[in-house]
């Protein structure tokens, strides 16, 4: 099927700044993607090249198979959200949404009807006689939401579109989001943010971008589960990159390790290289933190914090001679900065080639 949205090495210069090195990539019809990555990665850019503000260096942008590359933004069709919710101070919510309606020459009785429907569906319709700055972040954020999708946009662009709310209000928006995602099945999402939890709870796929460069792209879990870089590794989820000694490693799905002198299994979620440094990625929440003892590895406790639904602890793992992190709940024998503790890493965790 003719892909909703093809990028074909397009790649963006500003001056001698390589803000986009030549990205190739297919969104399907009705498919979240979320582009993530670290501030200056090129995710806007990917973005406003796809909207049309910015102009590729090379390589062509597709819309359902058709080249939009030299189209201007308004004949492209899209809806966009960005962060800072431009929202037209002067006009009313109705009036913001029906922007691009009265722009496409519609009927105002088909107007009008649109934008109470599309009100309703970001849950504004009871503040349509407002103005924006009688509105919360939240509520203008919505406003902004019904407005892109107003002309009912094949393919809606969302830029960091949480990003200036407080946390409570971007759990309310992520749901929200899926929400719509459910209403609007046709409707292709491309996400940028730099927020790991909003690309896995609103995104079917994610990709990884930095410097400049889509450096992994897959499916959610699989990015998660199987990070096939340590950059991914510890971006996404945060993972310890804990370096270990490979003892045999069968070149699909299994290996084993050896981390100071003890033996676990492993999931190589790449081709190795003969001699390569490994190292297994342990999300912070898999480290089992304990009493020391002959079936634990001796760790440090370096650092302890209060993180209200349980502790962070920061280790130094000698075996490895790594640091490490700890997410632990709140419960009884929490150990205190200076103690000696004896820690476990789960079996299977991914095991990462490093340093190239
Ligand atoms: N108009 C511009 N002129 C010059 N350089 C630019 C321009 N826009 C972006 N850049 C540069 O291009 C690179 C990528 O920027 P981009 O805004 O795409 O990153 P980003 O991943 O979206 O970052 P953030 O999360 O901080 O928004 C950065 O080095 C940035 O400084």
């Amino acid at each position: 099927m003719t892909p909703a949205v093809e990028f074909r090495g397009v790649s963006v210069h500003f001056g001698a700044t390589q803000a986009l090195s030549p990205l190739d990539l297919s969104v399907a019809k009705g498919e979240t993607l979320a582009l993530l990555g670290p501030s200056g990665s090129g995710k806007s850019t990917a973005l406003k090249a796809l909207a049309g503000f910015v102009r590729p260096s090379a390589g062509r942008v597709l819309l359902d198979g058709e080249d939009v590359t030299d189209l201007p933004p308004h004949r492209r069709g899209l809806g966009v959200v960005v962060q800072s919710y431009a929202l037209f101070p002067h006009l009313r919510v109705d009036g913001n949404v029906a922007f691009g309606l009265k722009a496409r020459g519609l009927p105002r009785a088909e107007v009008a009807k649109r934008v109470a429907e599309v009100l309703e569906l970001v849950g504004m319709g009871a503040f349509a006689r407002r103005f924006p700055r009688e509105l919360s972040g939240g509520q203008q954020q919505r406003v902004a939401l019904a407005r892109a999708l107003a002309i009912k946009p094949g393919v809606l662009l969302l830029d960091e579109p949480l990003s200036a709310l407080d946390a409570a209000l971007r759990e309310e928006m992520i749901a929200e989001l899926l929400r719509l995602r459910a209403e609007l099945p046709d409707t292709t999402m491309i996400h940028v943010t730099h927020d790991q939890a909003e690309a896995l709870a609103l995104a079917d796929r994610i990709g990884v971008l930095r410097d400049s460069r889509l450096v992994e792209l897959g499916p959610c879990e699989q990015l998660y589960r199987r990070p096939a870089s340590e950059f991914t590794a510890s971006f996404l989820g945060g993972a310890n990159l804990v370096p270990v000694e490979l003892v045999r490693f069968d070149g699909a799905r299994a290996a084993v390790v050896r981390l100071g002198g003890r033996e676990l299994s492993a999931e190589p979620t790449g081709v190795l290289g003969e001699g390569q440094s490994v190292a297994l990625g342990v999300r912070p929440h898999r480290v089992g933190v304990g009493a020391p003892g002959p079936d634990a590895w001796p760790a440090l406790v370096r650092g302890v914090q209060w993180r209200g639904s349980g502790y962070r602890l920061d280790l130094h793992l000698p075996a490895a001679d790594c640091e490490l992190r700890a997410e632990v709940p709140d419960g009884p024998g929490l150990p205190a900065v200076g103690d000696s503790v004896g820690v476990s890493i789960p079996d299977g965790c991914p095991l990462l080639g490093v340093g190239g």
